[in-house]
This record gives structure tokens, sequence and C-alpha cells, in this order.
């Protein structure tokens, strides 16, 4: 420590260290003596002083500077000191002799009034080390300076809290009338250390060495210490060692007779405690002391992980700590004191409780480890059903499926996954199952879930069946539920957001337009408006009923049958919650949904001359969609994008809920919101940085309006929105859009545009400006007929002419008739309370102060209210 280290460590550089750095001193520790002395003011006074472990001389600087001129000031160390005015160092160890011998030829018969030790061993070994030599060290400058002080002399010494603490304080009392403790602020928080001040020496003339004696001054302490250990299960000590967070501290200090933070026990206190965990959590380490002890050490278990783990016990984690019990089980085999059981790497608790299982807690478990498999493989399942699902979708973005492919996957993937949750089959299945094996279960009884819960072990397999559906339909509850509170999170947020609300109203209106449009469209049609609902309950009934092979002829009557069916399906659907009803209704969406992706694809020119595919593929979501068209118009063989211009394809708006905001995406088909845009466009011109580098890429021949297109399809252009909630919708909205790259040039132009916007003075201001502008016109024109009369006058010379008509003139010219203007006096300092007009105020003046306003405003609230209330 002698040397100067380097000080780097973040916490090291802090105001002490600076402070010292600048006012010159060699340690930040310097500090702690100047705190110290300011408290008992012993350096002041003092003759004479000794340092023992004074280098880097911190402590020597202060006593130099503080201690009155001629005073003696010996510094010692192991290490040499730099030269210090009016200080004599010398390098000795302090608990030698020759140190002894060396500081009294220093100090010849003189007597030291202070003996100061801030000596720290090597630090950098284990801490419990560190305090051992410690006290040791405070014991031996302790030697020295009872051998050197004078009576009533003052023994300044850093101690550690440890074990020894109360040793050492013990052995102080009996030297010194005063003792005290002491932690200056420039002492680190985290630091052990602490000072004691032991001041007026008995200078008593024998001392008995035992006083001294590490051995004799230790040796109670520890023994204090093991006894303080053996009561382990000691209230405060107690502590779960796995559940720190229950660890209950002293708030009000150490517990009665424990002032020390370090507690030493033997390793057989930890092997043999019934209560391991509690020994673990009160002891700072364990050893391997005894015979027996050393002999446990030796064996091939206790691994030096194990040794290193006893050693600090206090810096341990989870894990150490669980290792430490599983070689504590194991050692307990090895030396007897455990029969050797199964799950020898339990934990302590599980090995103390190997009471017999009976047969029914094995039953139990056996079940839960079905049910866990089983809800495992479920969870597999439908895992693998999405992944087919986003791989399909993935493909298709990447251009990577045949066309054939795309409309057969698509349904695969609708009817591997649609299946058990859109049209129930699952549900189907399990009546079957259960009319056939389960008797207590009724066909299509949905709300078996309480029967569910009372099925015993052989129907375990259904059990788990069941209770996947019932998960699942919790969690269509769940997030019906979520959709509720969704709902009225945006009610509120309309009521308070007037902002929000206008946009909502426009997206309501918007739905509104467009309905319209189709409904017109429709009027065409025989179906009138029911054609998209029977379309999209017999997209919804059609894998249902081709399940049960009953209808056939759909295609033949389209409107008629899908009522009928939309009716069996109403009843079907009575009594379930809202949320299955939502389900049921979205997933043929998500058909059509896919359906208008590929006719999107396909509307492209490239494939406009593959009329063959076309075909197939028009054929294949005819079949696919049984009817989903409104009327059969046979011409299947147009192509697809003539195919998008057709009414029949209109319906798809019907069927599918225009979203609100569709994040920007292009749609071919969206005829009416390219409309609508159109119109907005012309009237308001381009309104965002996106739109106008666009549209001067367009100008600047930069790119094409095919690239455009082409750039419509993008990764966001084809996302399917099935399943989706509101909300998650509502951000997507907001967040996930293709990035159109914007310019300069373009946001310079909007900002220009802006400004211009901006500089355009308001309608009530231009009035104004009128009016006045209006009223001096008047004003010079009454005063150029006044000016014409007084020309024509004779009664005047003409120079009292020009004089009348230039005062004419100037009037006619001038703004007006000046405003009296009303001088504001604020009621306070020296106005305050004052009646008549204040000093220094001409003219029409008003006294104010801050309790008017208020009055003002409050009656004018009043009479408000009041006229409200008679209306
Ligand atoms: C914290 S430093 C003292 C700092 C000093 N008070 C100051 O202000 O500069 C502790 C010193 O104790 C010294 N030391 C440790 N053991 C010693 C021993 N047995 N004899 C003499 N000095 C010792 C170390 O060399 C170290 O320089």
């Amino acid at each position: 420590m002698g040397k100067a280290q380097k000080k780097t460590g973040k916490g090291r550089l802090d105001k002490y260290y600076k402070l010292a750095k600048e006012q010159g001193y060699r340690a930040r520790s310097a500090f702690k003596l100047i705190q110290l002395n300011k408290k008992y003011s012993f350096l002041e006074s003092a003759r004479c002083c000794i340092d023992l472990c004074a280098a880097p001389g911190g402590w020597l600087q202060v006593a130099s500077k503080t201690m009155p001129q001629n005073s003696v000031i010996v510094g010692v160390d192991l290490v040499a000191i730099k030269p210090i005015p009016r200080v004599s160092t010398f390098a000795a160890d302090i608990t030698t002799t020759h140190c002894r011998n060396l500081l009294r030829g220093e100090l010849k018969d003189w007597k030291a009034d202070v003996v100061l030790h801030d000596g720290a061993p090597n630090v950098g070994t284990a801490w419990v080390q560190d305090a051992y030599s410690q006290s040791e060290l405070v014991l031996m400058s302790l030697k020295l300076a009872v051998e050197f002080l004078m009576k009533g002399g003052t023994f300044v010494t850093k101690v550690f809290r440890s074990a020894d603490y109360n040793s050492l304080i013990w052995v102080f009392n009996q030297l010194f009338a005063k003792v005290e403790a002491t932690k200056p602020p420039s002492s680190r928080n985290v630091s052990a250390e602490i000072f004691v001040v032991c001041r007026e020496f008995y200078a008593p003339k024998t001392i008995d060495p035992k006083f001294l004696d590490p051995k004799h001054v230790f040796k109670d302490a520890n023994a204090t210490g093991a006894a303080g250990e053996s009561g382990l299960s000691a209230g405060n000590l107690q502590a779960n060692v796995f559940q720190p967070e229950k660890k209950r501290r002293h708030r009000d200090g150490y517990g009665d007779g424990d002032y020390t933070l370090f507690r030493k026990t033997g390793v057989s206190d930890f092997v043999q405690a019934s209560d391991p965990i509690a020994v673990l959590g009160s002891v700072s380490k364990l050893a391997f002391e005894t015979e027996e002890e050393k002999e446990w050490a030796a064996l091939d278990i206790t691994t030096t992980d194990v040794k290193a783990n006893l050693d600090d016990l206090k810096v341990l984690g989870k894990g150490d700590f669980k290792s430490l019990l599983k070689w504590r089980t194991s050692l307990r085999e090895e030396i007897g004191l455990d029969v050797k059981t199964k799950d020898a790497e339990e934990l302590t608790e599980v090995v103390e409780v190997t009471e017999e299982v009976d047969e029914e807690a094995q039953l139990q478990q056996e079940l839960e480890r079905l049910n866990a498999e089983a809800s495992a493989r479920t969870k597999r399942e439908r895992r693998r059903a999405n992944e087919v699902k986003q791989r399909t979708i993935q493909r298709m973005q990447l251009q990577m499926v045949a066309p054939l492919e795309i409309g057969l996957e698509q349904t695969d993937a609708a009817l591997a996954h649609g299946s058990e949750d859109v049209f129930d089959l699952g549900d189907a299945e399990n009546a079957l199952k259960k009319k056939g094996g389960v008797s207590r279960f009724a066909a299509g009884d949905e709300d078996g879930s309480d029967e569910d819960e009372e099925l015993d072990g052989e129907e375990s397999d259904h059990e788990v069946l069941d209770t996947d559906e019932e998960r699942e339909k919790k969690t269509r509850e769940l997030e019906g539920d979520l959709d509720g509170l969704y709902d009225a999170y945006r009610e509120r947020l309309a009521e308070r957001d007037s902002k929000f609300k206008a946009k909502e109203a426009r997206a309501k209106n918007k739905e509104r337009e467009e309905w319209r449009g189709i409904q017109e469209e429709q009027s065409d049609d025989n179906d009138s408006d029911e054609g998209g609902w029977d379309e999209l309950q017999q997209a919804k009934t059609r894998v249902d009923e081709s399940s049960s092979d009953e209808d056939s002829d759909s295609d033949d009557e389209p409107a008629k049958p899908s009522l009928k069916r939309r009716r069996e399906v109403e009843s079907e659907v009575k009594g379930q919650k809202k949320a299955r009803l939502l389900t049921k209704l979205e997933e043929p969406k998500s058909k059509l949904q896919a359906s208008r992706a590929t006719d999107v694809w396909f509307s492209q020119d490239v494939f406009s001359g593959v009329a063959g595919l076309d075909d197939v593929d028009e054929e294949e979501e005819e079949e696919e969609e049984d009817g989903q068209d409104g009327e059969e118009d046979g011409e299947s063989d147009a192509p697809s994008s003539e195919a998008a211009d057709e009414p029949s394809d209109d319906d798809d708006f019907e069927i599918v809920p225009q979203e609100p905001d569709d994040g920007g995406m292009w749609d071919v088909e969206d005829e009416n919101e390219d409309d609508a845009k159109q119109a907005r466009i012309r009237k308001n011109g381009l309104l965002t940085a996106e739109a106008v580098t666009l549209a001067q890429q367009l100008v600047n021949r930069q790119t094409t309006k095919t690239d455009l297109i082409n750039d419509g399809f993008t990764r966001y252009s084809l996302n399917s929105k099935d399943d989706l909630p509101s909300w998650f919708l509502d951000d997507e909205s907001k967040h996930y859009m293709p990035n159109i790259p914007i310019t300069k040039e373009a946001v310079a132009a909007l900002r220009a545009k802006q400004r211009a916007l901006d500089a355009r003075p308001i309608k009530k201001v231009a009035e104004a400006k009128a009016r006045k502008k209006y009223k001096a016109a008047q004003r010079l024109e009454k005063a150029m007929k006044k000016a014409e009369g007084v020309t024509q006058t004779d009664d005047m010379t003409e120079r009292e002419k020009a004089q009348q008509v230039e005062k004419l003139m100037r009037k006619g010219l001038s703004k007006g008739k000046k405003k009296n203007e009303v001088k504001l006096v604020v009621a306070k300092g020296a106005h305050k309370g004052l009646k008549g007009r204040p000093k220094g105020v001409k003219g029409r003046y008003t006294m104010v102060d801050s309790r008017m306003k208020k009055e003002v405003r409050a009656k004018r609230r009043k009479d408000k209210e009041t006229k409200k209330r008679k209306h």
C-alpha cells in the first residue's frame, strides 16, 4: 500500500480525491484525519505526534500543517516516505522491536501527545484475512502507543468491523478514559473501516501483557463468535439463502450483542444441521477445522469450487448455494448420515421428504404428465399449421409459388387451420367420440366444461382435448374482452380528443360513402344488398357443408340456399359467445381476401397473355369459394384484369369491411378511394413529402408510372389481416408502412407552400384592413370636397386658403381619430390603497390589481351560468 497507487477506479475519483489533489495532499485519507481532528481537536495542542503506518504521508502532512511550530512529528511505515517539512520518517515494520528501538532513538525521552495509526495490511487478499491482520496490527500499534504516549494522550486507530471489534474496544476502554468509534464522512461507506479515537490515556505503571497479546484478546472474541454461531437459527440471522428478499434486517442497528458482520463456523455445523439453509444464510464462512472436517475436505466430492464457495458465503449466488447443498447431500451419503436415495441429486428438502408416495399421488402425477404431453402435442400441431400458412404467404410474396399452387395452398392452409377454429370440426369430432365412448358427454354440448373437469382418469385423453378447446374458447373470450376494452378506450379517446373524433368521423363517412357507391352498383343486380352477406355465408359454410355432402347445387341457386343456410348458421351459433361468432365471420373473409390478393396479383400485365392460366385460376377460385361471386356470368375466359372491372368483383368490397386507413396500400380495385383521393389532391395539392417526392420524380422522369405500380407490390401489400385484433391493426396502420424515401427538394417545396399559406391573412384581418382603407378613402374624399369649397370662397386671402387646404388635407390623410388611450396602473407598491390620481400619471387611467382580474372573471362566469339556467 506504500506505493502510490494509480487511482483509476470509478469510485475512487470522488470529491475527496479531487480535493486532495487540489490541496496538495498525498492521499485522500488526509481528509479523514482532518475530519477526526475537527471533531476531537487533538492536533492543535499536540507537541509530539507519532504516525504509525504513515506512507505515503497524507496524515503526516495534516499533522505538520495543524500542529504548532517546533513540534516533533515522526512517521513510520514499511515503505519509505518522501520527505515532508518538519517531519522525520523511517521505514520499519511496526510489529517489530526494531521499529520500537528506532522510535525510542528518535524521541529520546519525549513522550507523544498523539499516536496515530491508519495501518492496513496488504489489501487484496480475502477480506476476512485482512480483518484479522488489521486487528493484530491495531493491537501492535496500541502496544507502541502505550509505550510512547504521555498521560492524557490520544490514540487514534483504524479498525475493521469484524469479529474482533468488541475485543479491541474492550481493551481500549481499559487503557483510556474516553473511547469513541466514528466514521468520518470522507471514509467510504462501502469500506468496513471505522476509526476509534481513544482519549485521556491512563498511563498505568504496569500493563498486563495479555491486554496486548492477540492470542488472548481475540480468543474471547472467537469464542463469542462461535457462541453466536451456535445459535444459528436465531431470528434475524436465519436468512433463507434462496429467498434473500425475505431477509429481515435490523432497521435500528445490530441485534443485541451482535456487532459483527463476519461469522465463521465449522463445516460440520452445516453438514449435520437439520436446517442447512439457515446455516448458509447466517454465516460468512464454513471452515474445515476439526480432523474429521479436514478428512471431508480431502474427499473427491469436495472440489476446489466447493471449498471456494465455503470460504466466502456472502458472495455466493443461488446456483452456488444449490451446489453446496448438493455437495452436502453427497457428503452425508458418503459418511453414512443419509441412505442413498434415487434422487440423490435433489436438494435437502426433497431428500427429507422421502416418505412413501401413495398410489393416488402417483396416479395424479401420471395424469399431469399425460396432460402436459397432450397439450404439448396440440401446441406443436397448431404451430406447424401456422408455419405452413406463414410459409405460403412468404412464398407468395417472394414469387416462389407457381400460380396454380397459390390458390391450392391457400385453400389447404385455410382448411387445415380453419377447420377447427371456424367451423369447429374439432367439436363435431369430439361430439362423435363422446357419443361413441364417453356417455357422460352430450353430443354437441359446447358448454360442457364443467363436466369436463369432473372426468376421471380413464377419460383423460378426452379431457385433454376438451381442456385445449376450453383454453381456446377462453382465449377467444379474452380476445373479445380485449377488443371490447379497446373499443371503450377509443370511445374515451374520442370523448377527450376532438382531433381523434374528427378522424373517426372522417373514417366513418368514408366507409359510408363507399358503401353507398356499392349499393348503387348493386341495385343493378338481382340480389340487391343481400348478395354480399349470402356470399359470405356461402363461403363460410362451404367447407362445413362439403364435409357432410349436403350442398351439391349451391352454384345454381346462390342466393336462396345461402339465405337459408345463413339462418341455420345463425341458429347454430346462437348462444355462443360473441367472440366465437366473430371468428366464424372473419375466416371466410380471409379466404376472400386471399383470392382478392390473387386477383390483384394476376391483374398484372405479365399474366394478361396467359389465358389458360386465367382459366385455371378462375375455375379454381370458383371451386374453392363456391359461388362467392354473386352472379354466374359465364365470362370465365376473360382475363383477370378485365374481371377486376366486372361488377361481380366489386362484391368483394361489400364483404370485406373497408379499413379506415389502409396504411397507404395501393389497391387497384379501390376506385372510389382513388377518385376521392384525386379530388382531394386537386383541391389541396399534394400534402405529404412522399407524394411530392414521387410527383417530382415522375415529372423529372426519374421514375415511371409502371415503376410505381410495380413498387406497389411490397411485402406490405399482400399482408393478411385476418384474425388480427383491431387495436393491433390500428397500430399497424400507423407504424407498419412502406418506407418511401423523401427528398430535400420535396420537403422544401412543402415548406414553401406552408409558408405561403401562413402568410395569407385570415379573413377577419383582411376585412379589418379593407375597412380601414375604405374609411381612409372616405376621409380623403371628404377633405377634398371641403378643400374645394375653401378654394372657391372669396372671403379668404390666397395664403389663408392655402393654409386651410393644407390643414384639411392633413386631416384627411390622417389615420382617423386617435383612440383615447387608457393607462393601466397596477395597484401595488406605492399605489396600493392610494386614492385619487397616482403620481406621474397623465390622461385617462384605470387602477387594476390581481384581485380585480379574478373577480371580474368570476363575475362573468356567474353571469354566464345564470343566463344558461334561465334558458
Ligand atoms: C492506508 S495506508 C496509510 C495512509 C496514510 N495514513 C496516509 O495518510 O498517507 C496504510 C499503510 O500501512 C502500512 N503498513 C501495513 N502494515 C505495516 C506494518 N506492519 N508496519 C508498518 N507499516 C505498515 C502500509 O505500507 C500502508 O502504507
